[in-house]
């Protein structure tokens, strides 16, 4: 094969009016260095946003615009990275990255599991991140009344909060809250009008098996009037309300060192059982005589395994995993978890 470089791919996710095409155009009117490709998914057979995208020289859409997500998406999708290959060895086009929008009626799930399955584009394509967009006046309502909107933010690497402008400081830490019940591993953005540096959402290699496992981390408000500085602002203490029930939420084991055979039998059970209620999940994990630590991280029943840096100081030796799921039996999970302590 003639040798491209792996182009990295963003999913761009978020409910109805979130504000993807807005972060769509922000990046490209601040952005004349790269070529960009957007690949569009959207029900119907009109489709609006294409028409409300800017487009100049150094970006193309491709738009999908047939049948039913959940259905045709993968073949589809697949198809048109076939193409994008093929065009790209031929030196027919050259892009610098690919960002593929969701229609927000969808879920996720599909969209990535492409970039799972298929042999010539894993070798081909390197996804980069999901980046969930969430309307701040909505997203209640939303996540009351849809489930899609609570998979969108559960496979989030990075949310970015949208329309902040149009909701009291009384209404955003519940809202922070709710979030980060449903996802506590993703990185939160609130920026008006899509006016964020795109080094906050792209290039950030969610998928490689890194060392960082962040939890409740607080936010970042880009300050526009610093040059889009991103300042980190910790949660304030909201209430976790009972009330909200999503079906998808975050799971956390703790424990000293682990283990390796024990906690590779737990990895293997658990993904057997629940893997197709685990939307993502990361391990950071301390393992027994071994200095480095091991990274575990997935997506439904697709694992990753490796060493990571080692660990610096013994008393950091802290095996967190984070799971994002639909529900579990935690207290089963968490005893089983603890059975993998080394004695
Ligand atoms: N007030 C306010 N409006 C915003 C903000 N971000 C986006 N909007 C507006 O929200 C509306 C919807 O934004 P879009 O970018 O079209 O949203 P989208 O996610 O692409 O929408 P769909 O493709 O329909 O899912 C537009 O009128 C935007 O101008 C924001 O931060 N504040």
């Amino acid at each position: 094969m003639t040798s491209l470089s792996l182009l990295p791919v963003t999913i761009l996710t978020g409910f109805l009016g979130s504000g993807k095409t807005t972060l769509i155009n922000y990046l490209l009117n601040h952005n004349q260095n790269e070529k960009i490709l957007i690949i569009e998914n959207e029900f119907g057979a009109v489709n609006l946003d294409s028409g409300l995208l800017k487009k100049d020289a150094n970006i193309e859409i491709v738009e999908m615009t047939n049948g039913c997500i959940c259905c045709s998406v993968q073949g589809e999708l697949a198809e048109a990275l076939y193409q994008l290959h093929q065009k790209r060895l031929d030196g027919l086009v050259q892009f610098d990255r690919l960002i593929i929008e969701t229609t927000g009626l969808a879920d996720p799930a599909p969209i990535l599991q492409t970039f799972f399955i298929d042999e010539l584009i894993r070798a081909t394509i390197q996804l980069d991140a999901v980046i969930t967009l969430v309307d701040s006046e909505h997203i209640l309502q939303q996540l009351d009344e849809h489930r899609v909107a609570s998979s969108q933010i559960g496979f989030a690497d990075r949310i970015i909060l949208t329309k902040t402008d149009r909701i009291t400081a009384e209404q955003k830490p519940d809202i922070l809250a709710r979030i980060n019940q449903i996802n506590n591993k993703a990185l939160i953005f609130e920026a008006f009008n899509g006016q964020i540096p795109k080094a906050e959402w792209l290039d950030i290699h969610a998928f490689d098996l890194n060392d960082e496992l962040e939890l409740n981390k607080g936010f970042f408000v880009i300050d526009t009037s610093k040059q889009l500085k991103a300042d980190f602002k910790p949660f304030s203490t909201a209430i976790i309300k009972q009330s909200w029930n999503d079906d998808i939420c975050s799971y956390v084991f703790e424990a000293g060192e682990l283990d390796l055979k024990k906690i590779g039998t737990f990895t293997e059970q658990l993904i057997e059982q629940h893997g197709n209620d685990m939307l993502r999940y990361k391990g950071v994990l301390a393992i027994k005589d071994q200095p480095q630590r091991l990274i575990v991280q997935g997506v439904h029943k697709v694992v990753g395994f490796d060493y990571g840096a080692p660990w610096e100081n013994p008393n950091e030796r802290i095996s967190r995993f984070v799971i994002i799921s639909r529900k579990l039996p935690f207290d089963e999970l968490k005893q089983a978890f603890m059975q993998t302590v080394s004695t």
